[in-house]
């Protein structure tokens, strides 16, 4: 492969997991914005507030410098929390070089525009390809070296083809796609339904229950999806059921911890304050619904989350109301 110069973005958990893949194929710096992370990555090849106990490679630099890191990088890859995304991209600006491709590693919505990442980007980069790295991706397993896959979205298949090269390793099986909205939308939407299959298991649901939510919140991920522009087909994919997998089974996913202590009746603030990470579903529920309400999207399950996550409805009324709510065919919302 063409030694490519790689920039990643955002010190957090994803972030550095993914300049570690990087690092095993190609040069790659991380910048992050805290001045701790990145002396413990240069000096211990750590990061332990993001990923206790994990070794990161030696070749992996990490920077304060965003120009450092961005000046001189053929591809840079953003690892951003959705809220704080186009701030940190306005800086980008200001070092990247002409056509310069630019991935998404986030998966939310930008609450006050409901823009997708690739959107902003598209806004704020005009002439950039852009593209998102997304599927059921742990960052602590990927660390520990479990085998996993994702998805490379991006509209050119040549560009694609190359930076598949650029993430895929030994352990890491990297599919290409060119539905950048459904593989992108499929990260976004399935945390919403981890809160729901969190306050399911919070309350002690059964299996039956929490294959209920997973099936039942896959179908209407996927009608929202569509609509926007997405493909069918996507959301059976790694991006839409693995993903969903994934993150409405694994303990290690912070969607579904969020759900599972507003199961046990807790306080959303409280919740938050708790946490060191993020949970991405948690703020992007306004934003998909204002999407769902646009595109007329029936969406019960995440209605619900987003009442929850407002304070207007508890988890176990939640629960009841849609057990309550009358079925009808399969192949109908509800
Ligand atoms: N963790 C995972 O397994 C996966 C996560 N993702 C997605 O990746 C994205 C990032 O998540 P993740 O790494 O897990 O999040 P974490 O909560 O682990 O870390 C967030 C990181 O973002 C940094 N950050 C926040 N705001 C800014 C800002 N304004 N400028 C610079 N840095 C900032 C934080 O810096 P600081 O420490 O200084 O606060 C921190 O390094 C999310 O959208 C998530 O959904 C996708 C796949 C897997
Ligand atoms: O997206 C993820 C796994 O693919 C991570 O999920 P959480 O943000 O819920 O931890």
């Amino acid at each position: 492969m063409q030694q490519l110069k790689v920039a990643v973005l955002g010190g957090g958990s994803w972030g550095t997991t993914v300049a570690s893949l990087v690092a095993r194929n190609t040069e790659v710096t991380l910048w992050a914005r805290d001045a701790d992370t990145v002396a413990e990555i240069n000096s211990s090849h750590r990061n332990s507030k993001y990923l206790p106990g994990a070794k990161l490679p030696d070749r992996l630099v990490a920077t304060n410098a965003i120009a450092e890191a961005v000046s001189g990088a053929d591809v840079v890859v953003m690892g951003i929390p959705s809220q704080n995304f186009r701030a940190v991209l306005g800086d980008v600006k200001q070092h990247i070089r002409a056509w310069v491709p630019v991935i998404s590693l986030t998966k939310g919505l930008e609450l006050n525009t409901g823009m997708r990442m690739t959107e902003i980007i598209q806004e704020v980069l005009p002439g950039h390809p852009v593209g998102v790295l997304t599927g059921p991706n742990l960052a602590r397993e990927i660390m520990a070296g479990q085998a996993a896959a994702g998805v490379i979205a991006m509209e050119d298949e040549i560009i694609v083809r190359e930076l598949q090269n650029v993430f895929k390793s030994g352990l890491f099986r990297v599919y290409t796609n060119t539905d950048i909205i459904g593989c992108e939308l499929g990260g976004v939407l399935k945390n919403i339904i981890a809160i729901a299959v969190g306050m399911g298991d919070g309350q002690g649901a059964g299996d039956n229950t929490r294959a209920a939510l997973i099936t039942r919140g896959l179908a209407e991920i996927t009608r929202l999806g569509v609509a926007m522009g997405g493909k069918p087909e996507t959301f059976s994919g790694l991006a839409g059921m693995g993903d969903m997998i994934a993150t409405c089974t694994s303990p290690q996913s912070r969607n579904r911890h969020v759900g599972i202590e507003l199961g046990k009746g807790r306080d959303m603030d409280e919740i938050i304050e708790e946490m060191t990470m993020v949970a991405e579903g948690a703020k992007s529920a306004p934003a998909v619904m204002a999407l769902a309400k646009k595109y007329g999207v029936a969406m019960p399950i995440a209605s619900d989350v987003s009442r929850v996550l407002a304070g207007d409805a508890t988890a176990s009324r939640a629960f009841r109301g849609l057990l309550r709510v009358e079925a009808g065919a399969e192949s109908e919302p509800g």
